[in-house]
């Protein structure tokens, strides 16, 4: 059942005239994993943003974003505010700009929960410690006392899926999640974004340019390219049979480049992982 559809979307840059996003139509699917790839600039960020309304004003688009029977697209900013974060959820490339450096990152746990959740301040402190620990972070007390620059990138980033996991949104959108990782975190985090799927049955939709990644987690891909989506599937037929040149290319170059690197990483650099270095 899909729980998201996107209907002859169109995005323009007003102030250019340029139109961003060509007539894109997709769907996702409740508790599964849409990726989608394609090359930089071809409007896969921005799209994403258009689900979540968070472009800026210059930014206007036409069509439909169906979700829980309206059409976001024609709501108000009040309706689209109570959807974001707390429906659909978003998780950044960089963690450490989505964390305020000055403040604890337990702190800034708990007013999440306590804003979005209206959860007294004992409840989220406890939604938080409970979110980390399923996040296997050795000592969540710990992470939970430290601030942003105390932790690495990829600590930071389960950091955001714990919060997710405790929010349990009906959509988490994940956009370039694993890109400003070193390798050995970008596996951990992964590994987390399939146990948040496995575990609480959330629908994913994941951008990566990082083709392997988008293999181990997605069930269906759209493939975009200069603003339009060339191919859409299954995830396996989008791999195995890709039917665009554009998806073939993509295939060819990336995927096996990705899935060999990530291949030498588990035979060799996993078992380097050290849980102590959780703070
Ligand atoms: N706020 C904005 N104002 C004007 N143009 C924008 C804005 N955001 C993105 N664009 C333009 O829209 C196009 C698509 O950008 P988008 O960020 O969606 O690409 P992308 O596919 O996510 O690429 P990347 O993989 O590099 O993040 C780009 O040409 C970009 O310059």
């Amino acid at each position: 059942m899909s729980i998201l559809k996107v209907k002859n979307l169109n995005i323009v840059d007003i102030k250019t005239g340029r139109v961003i996003v060509k007539n894109a139509s997709f769907s996702v699917q409740e508790h599964a994993c849409l990726g989608i790839v394609g090359e930089s600039g071809s409007g896969k960020s921005i799209t994403v943003r258009e689900i979540l309304g968070v472009n800026p004003r210059w930014i206007q688009s036409a069509g439909e974003i169906i979700f829980e029977g309206r059409n976001l697209l024609d709501e108000n900013e009040k309706l689209r505010k109570s959807v974001r974060g707390k429906k659909i959820s978003m998780i950044l490339q960089d963690a450490m700009t989505a964390f305020n450096p000055i403040e604890k990152i337990g702190l800034q746990m708990r007013q999440t929960f306590m804003q979005l959740l209206k959860a007294s301040k004992k409840e989220a402190e406890q939604m938080s410690l409970a979110g980390l620990k399923k996040m296997n972070f050795a000592d969540p007390r710990k992470v939970y006392k430290s601030y942003p620059h105390e932790l690495s990138g990829g600590m930071l980033q389960r950091c955001m899926i714990a919060i997710a996991l405790v929010l349990q949104p009906s959509i988490i959108i994940a956009d370039e999640p694993t890109t400003a990782l070193d390798s050995i975190n970008q596996l951990e985090v992964v590994k987390q974004f399939q146990y948040l799927k496995e575990l609480s049955g959330t629908t994913l939709i994941l951008i990566s340019h990082d083709l392997g990644v988008v293999q181990r987690l997605a069930d269906n891909v759209i493939v975009m390219k200069d603003g339009e989506i060339v191919e859409d599937g299954a995830a396996a037929a989008v791999f195995n049979e890709p039917k665009h040149p554009y998806t073939q290319y993509l295939v060819e170059t990336r995927l096996q480049l990705s899935n060999s690197y990530t291949n030498s990483l588990q035979n060799g650099g996993e078992q380097e992982h050290d849980y102590s270095r959780a703070p």
